[in-house]
C-alpha cells in the first residue's frame, strides 16, 4: 500500500468514525432512517462497483441478488435459527452466490447488450416470483430481531457502516488479488487479459459471485432496516436505476458507493417531498447515464483521472532530456539461439475460402529473435492468434518446450509461457504503468525490477498513467508488460508501429538484447526492416499464407523473391 492509499484510508476510516459518532447523536429520528437507507444503498452500490464498474459487465439483476439475502434473513428470523442476524446476514450473502454464478454462466458467451438482456430477463423473473409469493414472516407479522447492540435505528446506523467498511476492506484485498487485477482489464479487453493469462471465465464469474455475495447482504441489511420487506423493495426498476447511478458516478471506489447510496436515498426523499412517482428519479438517473456510458467514464473515474494525470504531467516534466544516441543503448548481434523451443508444424487457418497461413512451418530457438515478415494481409497475424490460441480451428500442430499445446485456451497457453501483443493495443488508461507491468507479469514486480524494464524499453516512469501515454508507448508498454511475465516465448505483433526510425532501431537493438537479458526468446513480426535487421539472426516470410523463404536475415532480405513480393512485382502468388 503507497503512502497516498495509507493516508486516503486513514481519511475515510476516520470519516467513517465521524459519522457513527454524530449521525445516532445529533440528527433526529428521520434523518437517521433516511441514513440507513443511503448506507444500505452503498453497500448495495459496492456490488454494483464490482461488476459493473470493475469487471464492465452490464448486470440489470442487482437488486434480485439483494431480494435472495433478504429473503434468507427472514426466513431464518422466522424459524428462530441460531447465530442470530449477523449470521444470518453472512448466510443470506452466501445464498446468492450460486444464483450470480448461474447468472453469470451465460456470460462466458456473450457481452454487453445482450448479457444486460439477460440479467434482465433474470431480475424480470425474480419480480415476478416476488410478487406472487411473501416474504417469510408477513403473514405471521414477524418483524426482524436486529441484535441488541445494534437494536435503536442510531446503533443500527452504525452496525451498517462496519459492514460497508469490513465489505470496502474486503474489495480492497480482492482488488489486488490476481482476479481483481485482472478485472479492470478485462472492462477494457478480453483478449488482451486472455493473452495475459487471465482466464477469462474463472475472472467473470469470480466478480458475478462477490457481487451476488455483496448484493445478498445488503438485502439482508434492507430487512434490518425495514423489519419486513415487500417484493417492490428489490424491483427491476430498483435496479435499472441503481445501475444508472453506478453507471454515472463509479461505485468500484469507496467514495463512489457512498455518493451512490446518498444520491439515490436524497433523491427519493426529494421526489417524495415534491410529491413526484419515485420512477422519475430512474428516468433522470438513466438520462445521465447515458452519457457515462458513451465516454465509458464515470464521475469517481473522471475525477481521479484527472488528479492523477496531473501528477504524471508533473513528473513528465522532471524528466531530463535524452537524445537518441543516449537512448539507443549498445549495439547486440542479433542472438541466433540454440535448441527449438516454439516449434509450428504444418499450419493452416482458413476463413472460408480464404487461406490465410497455408502450412507454415517455423521454429523459434531457445534465446534466439526470430523475424517473420511479410506484405499486408501475407497471414502474419493470422499465424500469432493460431499459434497462441485466439483461433481455435486451425490444421497442424504447435509445441512449446516439447509439450503439444494444440488442445489449450489462449490464456492457458499463456501461463504456460507463450504471450502476445497485438497490433492494435487496448491498455485500460485509467492504469499507471507500474500497474500494467503488475497485471501483465501476473505476479507482484519489485519497482526495482518494473523500473528496469521500463527504462530498457523507453517507457516513462511507472507512475504516470497509461491515459497521458502515447499511443506508440503504449505499445513499448505492452511489450514491456510481456517480458514482465518471463515467458518462453513472446510474438510481438508489430511493436514498432507508431515509432519514428530513429526509435524503431532503438527497440531492434533492444529486443536483440532480451534473450540473454530476459531469458525470452522472440518472433517478432514488423514491417520495419531496418527493425528487423537490428533484431533477428533469421527470418521467415509469408506471402499469400505460404513461406516464400526463410534463413538468416540478410540473405533472405537480399532475395529477389522477396523483393518482387514487398515491391508488388509479384502478382501471382509466390511458391
Ligand atoms: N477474421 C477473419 N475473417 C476472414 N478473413 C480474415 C480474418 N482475419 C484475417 N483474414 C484474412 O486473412 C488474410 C491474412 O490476414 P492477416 O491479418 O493475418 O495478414 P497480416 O500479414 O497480418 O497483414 P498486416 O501486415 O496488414 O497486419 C487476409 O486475406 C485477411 O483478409
Amino acid at each position: 500500500m503507497t503512502a497516498i492509499d495509507k493516508r486516503t484510508w486513514g481519511i475515510g476510516l476516520g470519516l467513517a468514525v465521524v459519522a457513527c459518532v454524530l449521525v445516532p447523536n445529533v440528527l433526529s429520528s428521520y434523518w437517521i432512517y433516511l441514513a440507513i437507507t443511503a448506507m444500505v444503498s452503498a453497500v448495495i452500490m459496492q456490488s454494483f462497483g464490482v461488476i459493473v464498474g470493475r469487471a464492465g459487465v452490464m448486470s440489470l439483476c442487482q437488486m434480485s441478488f439483494a431480494a435472495i439475502g433478504a429473503w434468507v434473513v427472514l426466513r431464518l428470523n422466522l424459524s428462530d435459527a441460531p447465530g442470530g442476524f449477523l449470521l444470518w446476514l453472512v448466510i443470506g450473502g452466501l445464498a446468492a452466490v450460486p444464483v450470480g454464478v448461474a447468472i453469470g454462466l451465460p456470460a462466458l458467451r456473450i457481452r454487453g447488450v445482450n448479457l444486460a438482456v439477460v440479467t434482465f430477463g433474470f431480475a424480470v423473473s425474480a419480480d415476478i416470483v416476488l410478487n406472487a409469493n411473501q416474504f417469510p414472516g408477513t403473514e405471521e407479522l414477524k418483524t426482524l430481531n436486529r441484535p441488541s447492540m445494534f437494536a435503536s435505528n442510531g446503533k443500527f446506523f452504525i452496525l451498517v457502516v462496519i459492514v460497508f467498511v469490513l465489505l470496502a476492506v474486503l474489495l480492497e484485498f480482492f482488488n489486488r488479488t490476481r482476479i481483481g487485477m485482472s478485472w479492470r482489464e478485462l472492462r477494457y479487453s478480453e483478449r488482451a487479459a486472455a493473452a495475459h493469462g487471465t482466464s477469462v471465465a474463472r475472472s467473470k464469474l469470480a466478480a458475478f459471485a462477490l457481487s451476488a455475495f455483496i448484493a445478498g447482504v445488503g438485502g439482508g441489511l434492507m430487512a434490518g432496516q425495514l423489519g419486513l420487506v415487500v417484493a417492490s423493495n428489490f424491483s427491476m426498476g430498483q435496479s435499472l436505476a441503481l445501475f444508472a447511478v453506478a453507471i454515472l458516478i463509479g461505485p468500484h471506489h469507496t467514495e463512489g458507493a457512498i455518493m451512490g447510496g446518498v444520491f439515490g436515498a436524497v433523491m427519493a426523499t426529494i421526489l417524495d417531498k415534491l410529491k413526484l412517482p419515485q420512477d422519475l428519479g430512474g428516468l433522470l438517473f438513466g438520462f445521465f447515464a447515458i452519457f457515462a456510458l458513451r465516454t465509458g467514464v464515470s464521475q469517481t473515474d473522471f475525477t481521479r483521472a484527472r488528479k492523477r494525470e496531473a501528477e504524471g504531467r508533473k513528473v513528465l516534466a522532471a524528466l531530463p532530456e535524452r537524445n537518441e544516441s543516449e537512448k539507443a543503448g549498445p549495439v547486440v548481434a542479433p542472438p541466433v539461439g540454440g535448441a527449438p523451443l516454439l516449434e509450428v508444424r504444418d499450419l493452416t487457418v482458413r476463413f472460408g475460402e480464404v487461406v490465410a497461413v497455408d502450412g507454415v512451418n517455423l521454429t523459434i530457438p531457445d534465446g534466439g529473435v526470430v523475424g517473420l515478415i511479410g506484405p499486408n494481409g501475407a497471414g502474419k497475424s493470422t499465424f500469432i492468434a493460431a499459434v497462441t490460441g485466439f483461433l481455435a480451428g486451425y490444421e497442424g500442430n504447435v509445441v512449446l518446450a516439447g509439450q503439444s499445446i494444440d488442445r489449450l485456451s489462449p490464456s492457458a497457453r499463456a501461463r504456460l509461457g507463450l504471450r502476445r501483443t497485438f497490433q492494435t493495443t487496448t491498455i485500460a488508461p485509467e492504469l499507471t504503468q507500474y500497474e500494467y507491468l503488475t497485471i501483465g507479469a501476473g505476479r507482484k514486480l519489485s519497482k526495482q525490477e518494473a523500473d528496469e524494464l521500463l527504462d530498457f524499453f523507453g517507457c516513462p516512469p511507472g507512475e504516470v498513467p497509461v491515459s497521458i501515454v502515447d499511443v506508440g508507448t503504449r505499445r513499448l508498454l505492452d511489450v514491456a508488460a510481456a517480458i514482465a511475465a518471463r515467458p518462453k516465448v513472446a510474438l510481438l505483433d508489430e511493436p514498432a508501429a507508431g515509432q519514428s526510425a530513429a526509435e524503431s532501431l532503438t527497440l531492434g537493438r533492444r529486443l536483440a538484447e532480451v534473450p540473454s537479458r530476459f531469458g525470452v526468446s522472440i518472433l517478432l513480426v514488423e514491417h520495419d526492416m531496418e527493425l528487423v535487421r537490428a533484431a533477428c539472426a533469421k527470418v521467415t516470410v509469408l506471402d499469400f499464407g505460404h513461406v516464400i523463404a526463410s534463413g538468416p536475415t540478410r540473405e533472405v532480405l537480399d532475395d529477389p523473391a522477396v523483393m518482387a513480393a514487398y515491391l508488388g512485382t509479384a502478382d501471382v502468388p509466390l511458391v
